[in-house]
């Protein structure tokens, strides 16, 4: 202990030393954006990681954070010092390059939390109106990332961008866990709500709430949870189900809080960009495949690669295909990344009994423990 002056001058000079350091290591990270920025320019093999280089490596991030908490000695504990460290990354990214993320708009849903959660403050948030939106944002360059929501560990997978990845040319470069805690808000007392908007999966996530505490009310779908804000703010007798930032950001109360069905409720979403990231040695892998549905055994053949390969599959989704009436595009999620040697013999294999196979992307495994 010392008397307060003192202390307080010891944390100036303390603080004059971060500052220092703070810019020690944003000249470093101005010099690594320099070298990527040459290799890409001398590099002639057509990669489109190489041609544009990535500013954002979540693999290389992953080595930082494992750093800190195996040098933190504390008194801060690991989410403290990896929140600063958020910050110290973001601002290092946007040094290097102005990076802009699209997300499920508008400003208030969990797409955006999340996307902020995983890039920082430093970069730029562009909402977009649905999920498709955000491919093509990505699609045509208009943001360097985009943050889609994947799977709900209630209510499921996110079928909105199930479909558009039917179709992109984007690849996944990251995946991120946010638990999700839904609210209802309203400016009306929860007896005189009439009706409840909300994103699919908001109001799949809190049927029980509903069905015990307002069965009459109409449930209305729209694109977004923060969607859902700004029209229950307009109306009496309305409400929503979303997060709590949106009763601060378009003026609602919140009448119930955390009535999620299952208190785990977590979301998973997908980073898209133009080019995977580089393996980890702990990665999963999306892939996208059809099968000629008249050929006896041609899922299963197709399938059994993974085993053959001793590759662990942990997710399994098929979507309507829109071309023909009962014909369909699967998704298998498996271990292992794509410049995996046998992750390659996987996808060499399936193509003898698939129709076309395509790796969405190879992202490093964020499961939360
Ligand atoms: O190591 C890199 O490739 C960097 O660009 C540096 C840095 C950092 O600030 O540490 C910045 C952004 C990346 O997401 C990871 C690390």
């Amino acid at each position: 202990m010392g008397d307060l002056p003192s202390l307080r001058q010891k944390i100036d000079s303390l603080d004059t030393i971060i500052v220092n350091l703070l810019n020690e290591r944003a000249q470093v990270s101005l010099d690594i954006g320099a070298t990527k920025k040459s290799l890409a320019a001398e590099s002639s093999d057509g990669r489109s990681e190489e041609k544009q280089p990535h500013v954002y490596m979540p693999s290389r991030e992953k080595e930082i954070y494992d750093k800190l908490s195996t040098h933190n000695r504390g008194p801060l504990n690991n989410d403290s010092l990896n929140a600063i460290f958020r910050e110290i990354i973001s601002a290092s990214i946007s040094l290097q390059q102005d990076v802009s993320v699209a997300y499920l708009g508008p400003p208030g849903t969990f797409s955006h939390q999340a996307a902020y959660d995983k890039l920082g403050d430093s970069v730029a948030y562009v909402p977009q109106k649905q999920i498709s939106a955000v491919f093509d944002a990505v699609e045509k360059g208009r943001t360097t990332y985009g943050l889609v929501p994947y799977e709900n560990s209630t209510f499921g997978s996110v079928v909105e961008t199930l479909d558009r990845l039917m179709l992109t040319e984007t690849k996944i470069r990251a995946e991120t866990y946010l638990t999700v805690h839904q609210c209802l808000l309203s400016n009306s007392k929860l007896s005189d709500i009439k009706k409840i908007y909300s994103h699919p999966q908001g109001l799949g996530q809190v049927q029980s709430y509903l069905s015990a505490n307002c069965p009459n009310a109409e449930r209305i779908t729209v694109k977004s949870t923060a969607e859902a804000a700004q029209l229950a703010a307009l109306e009496t007798g309305a409400a929503a189900i979303c997060s709590s930032i949106c009763a601060s950001l378009y003026g609602l109360e919140i009448v119930a809080q955390d009535i999620e069905d299952v208190k785990t409720n977590t979301t998973r979403f997908l980073l898209i960009g133009t080019a995977s990231d580089r393996p980890t040695k702990n990665d999963r892998s999306l892939i996208r495949f059809t099968v000629d549905h008249r050929q006896p055994g041609a899922l299963c053949d197709g399938l059994k690669v993974f085993k053959d390969q001793n590759l662990n599959l942990s997710k399994i989704d098929s979507r309507p295909s829109r071309q023909r009436p009962w014909h369909y595009v699967f998704f298998v999620e498996c271990s292992g990344h794509a410049e995996d040697e046998n992750v390659q013999q996987a996808v060499k294999d399936m193509e003898k009994y698939c129709l076309d196979v395509c790796v969405l992307g190879s992202y490093a495994d964020q499961r939360p423990e």
